[in-house]
């Protein structure tokens, strides 16, 4: 069964990794797809090619989404190519690892503008226009696990995922009234481009393997089904709700 058949998907940082699978996810799924980008040009081709592939139309949209004006011009792409926005799925983000004490000032006013502002804004772009079209629609915010845990390199980039979770519960009140849904998944470690330098540490990533009772490090294929699942109708009457997608490693005392 397709769950996104005849819908329109817009996904924020969809070149590589857990937007990309979310992007493929929808396309499997019946979505004509929108994709924002940062940086490469040909990871964002090769993801509308793969997409294309499916029989789905998908247009890209470069941008960065610390810049509000960034989040008009993608809903005015997606509107222009396929008339409507039924998706959003909030999911640019950053982590530079590095230590609290010396933490630089622009690492962490960069990290906030990414992944709080830029979620802000597009959240905003995305609900203006789904009010305006009046048949209500549904956010998926890619939140973290690290809205709920800390992290001891990631001190400026926990409180932004605890945010992003805070921000799908407010809009979930204010969008209510209008039919639209908001929600946010929280992802365990996931084997991407964001963590590869971390990751390349192999005891650390034996150790963050070792918590996780699945018994393996999330693939970005992994977010996919939840993200598609709360984007669709299956979940009607869900909204605020956050999903972890972290193959039990919160719930993994001991
Ligand atoms: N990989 C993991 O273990 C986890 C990742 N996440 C979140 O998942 C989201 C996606 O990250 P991943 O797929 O893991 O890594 P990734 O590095 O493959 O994806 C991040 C994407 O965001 C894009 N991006 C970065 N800054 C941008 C900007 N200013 N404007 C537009 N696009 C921008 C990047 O170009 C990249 O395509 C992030 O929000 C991250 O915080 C959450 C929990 C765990
Ligand atoms: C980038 C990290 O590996 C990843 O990001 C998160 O949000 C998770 O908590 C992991 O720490």
């Amino acid at each position: 069964m397709k769950l996104l058949e005849g819908n329109t998907v817009l996904v924020t940082g969809a070149s590589t990794g857990i937007g990309r699978a979310a992007a493929i996810g929808a396309a499997q799924h019946g979505a004509d797809v929108a994709i924002n980008y940062a940086n490469s040009d040909r990871s964002a081709a090769s993801c509308v090619a793969e997409i294309e592939a499916l029989g789905q139309r998908a247009i890209t949209v470069k941008g960065d989404v610390a810049d509000p004006q960034t989040a008009q011009d993608f809903v005015a792409r997606a509107v222009e190519a396929f008339g409507k926005v039924d998706v959003k799925v909030s999911n640019a983000g950053i982590c530079p690892f590095h230590a609290f004490l010396d933490m630089p000032a622009d690492v962490v006013e960069r990290t906030f503008k990414v992944n709080l502002h830029g979620a802000y804004f597009m959240v905003q772009g995305a609900a203006q226009q789904m009010v305006k079209q009046g048949h209500g629609g549904s956010i998926v915010a890619v939140s973290s696990i690290s809205a709920l845990v800390g992290g001891e390199y990631q001190t400026h980039y926990t409180l932004t995922k605890a945010g992003v979770h805070s921000l799908m519960q407010s809009t979930a009140i204010a969008l209510g009234k209008h039919g639209i849904r908001c929600n946010s998944v929280l992802p365990g470690t996931i084997l991407t481009e964001i963590n590869k330098d971390d990751l390349a540490d192999v005891e650390k990533r034996e150790y963050m393997e070792k918590r996780v009772p699945l018994g393996r490090l999330g693939a970005s294929e992994d977010l996919a089904g939840p993200i598609v699942f709360l984007a669709s109708d299956m979940a009607a009457y869900v909204t605020g709700a956050a999903l972890r997608v972290d193959g039990g490693m919160y719930v993994n005392l001991q």
